[in-house]
Parts: C-alpha cells; structure tokens; sequence
C-alpha cells in the first residue's frame, strides 16, 4: 500500500494565534525501585515492624499557617526509627535517584519513620515542607512493607501534578498513583503535593497494616538563593509548595524523628549511573 500523503490542515480550520496561553500540568518526577531490600531483610523488617506493635503512637501534622502540632487529616501509626544499613542502602542509590529526577543539590541527612496504617488509614494532601530544610531541594522516599497475601485494602500514594498557568504553580487536580507494593520504594521530591488514600483492614489485626519505613533526605545547609542550574520542574514544585512551608522554625520534628548523617555511597555501589550507561 502507498503511504499516505500527509494533509495540510488549513488556516481556516486551524487559524493562526498570538494567544496562546498554554496551562501545563507537570507530573512531578518519581523513581521507583522494586526489590529494594531483597526478600531476606525485607521479611525480617517486616516482622521487626510487627513486633514493636506497642511503641507506635499517632502520627503528627504540623500547621503550616500556625506552627501547631496536630492529627488534623492524618491516621497513621508511627515510630521514629534509625538504620545504618537503610541509610547507606539510600546513600548507594542516590546518584542514581537523583539522575533520573534531575535532582542536583547536595543532600546529607535523613530523617526516617516507620509507619502502619490499618482501618481508615490515610494521610491528607500535603508536602513534606514540615520534614526538611528546604523543600525545593530535598527528596521524599518512601519504602512499602506488607504480608502477603496483602491484609489491607487503598491505601495507595497519590502524587499530584503540578499545574503551572500564566507562569504561576499550584498544585493540580491530576495524579500519578502508586502501589504501595511489599520490598519497593518511591523518591519524589518534598515539594509535591501528596496523599495517602484511606486503605482498609478487614481483620483489624496489626500484621495485616501497610507498613513504610517513610525517610525525608535534605541538605546539610539551606541551599543559597535561586539557583539558576536548578531544573524548571524543582523551582515550579517549591513555589506551588510555599503556601505549606511551616513558619516556625523547627528544630525537632513533630514525630520525634532525628537527622542522621547519611554516608558517602559505597565504592562497590551496585546502583549507579555508570553501571546503567555500560548496559548495551
Ligand atoms: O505512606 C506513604 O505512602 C506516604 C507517607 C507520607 O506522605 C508521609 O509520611 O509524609
Ligand atoms: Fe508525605
């Protein structure tokens, strides 16, 4: 068969226009990696998780507009935790993470949480501007641990777009959703609006929760002024952001997590950008 020519759609149908006035909803860049921990420790976090049943305690907002600590729109379980190892298995996958958000500021410290969600789990729309030092460069990461078969229903990772009209970022009306699968983990930057939709427990039972081990990584300083490198997406984030950024200044958070330095990625990273350039 011949190909078709192509049709010139005429000006009369299509006419010409000097009033544009384009509105972009930008999905906000997420990396995903599945098999996170392997199988082994994957199991055995899980059941560590299930076993400090009795220290979890409710989870925590923080008002942007008054600086108050509360549970408004939030039903979460949570436990401060630290890890060595989870904190340099991050540290190993960063190069990688940040590559393929188009991340370039330095980073340093996370904060990390266990947390459950059981019967009505959720936690609202919100950025986690209340977790890091600047929220228009710091990464939000999220690590999902459940039993299988699954013994929870929803409560899957909403990541809003962000819309940009006449030059000026909201937050949209459109998402990306995430699975919150066993072993798997989601990067985002801390900027974007996000939520937890309300998930369900039929047997009430604390081994069938969605667990995460949630981690907010920042730099060490507030990163100086404007950056004129930083991609276009990272700068629309921050500003659709500011309306949620805390006015106090935090030295604590509000769920009792503490920084840790992370660690230099090791030298036998497995995960890095010139592992996956080599590939054929
Ligand atoms: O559990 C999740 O999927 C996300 C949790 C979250 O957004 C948070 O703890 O700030
Ligand atoms: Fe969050």
């Amino acid at each position: 068969m011949e190909p078709a020519t192509p049709m010139e759609i005429s000006p009369r149908v299509l006419p010409p226009s000097d009033q544009w006035s384009p509105a972009l909803a930008v999905p906000a860049p997420v990396c995903r990696f599945e098999n996170f921990l392997g199988a082994e420790r994957a199991a055995a976090l899980l059941e560590y998780a299930i076993s400090r049943e009795d220290d979890f305690t409710a989870g925590t907002v923080l008002d942007p507009l008054t600086g108050q600590v509360s549970r408004k729109g939030r039903d979460s379980l949570v436990l401060p935790v630290t890890s060595r190892v989870f904190s340099a298995h991050l540290a190993d996958c960063l190069p990688l993470v940040q590559e393929v958000l188009g991340h370039r500021a330095p980073l340093a410290q996370s904060l990390t949480v266990l947390t459950a969600h059981g019967e009505g789990g959720h936690f609202g729309v919100h950025t986690d501007a209340s977790r890091v030092r600047d929220v228009s460069t710091a990464l939000s990461a999220v690590y999902y641990l459940h039993r299988r078969p699954r013994g929870f229903g929803g409560g899957q990772l909403r990541l809003y777009d962000t819309a940009v009209v006449d030059g000026r970022a909201r937050p949209g009306e459109s998402y990306r959703e995430i699975e919150p699968e066993h072993d798997t983990i989601a990067f985002f930057p801390s900027g974007a609006f996000h939520e937890v939709v309300p998930s369900t427990c039929p047997s009430g039972r604390f081994p069938d929760h969605r667990f995460t081990l949630t981690t907010w990584i920042s730099g060490a300083e507030p990163a100086p002024g404007p950056d004129a490198r930083r991609p276009y997406v990272w700068q629309w984030l921050a500003d659709a952001a500011e309306g949620s950024r805390p006015l106090h200044d935090a030295e604590e958070d509000h769920d009792g997590a503490r920084p840790v330095a992370l660690p230099p990625p090791g030298p036998d990273t497995r995960l890095g950008p010139a592992v996956i350039r080599r590939t054929p």
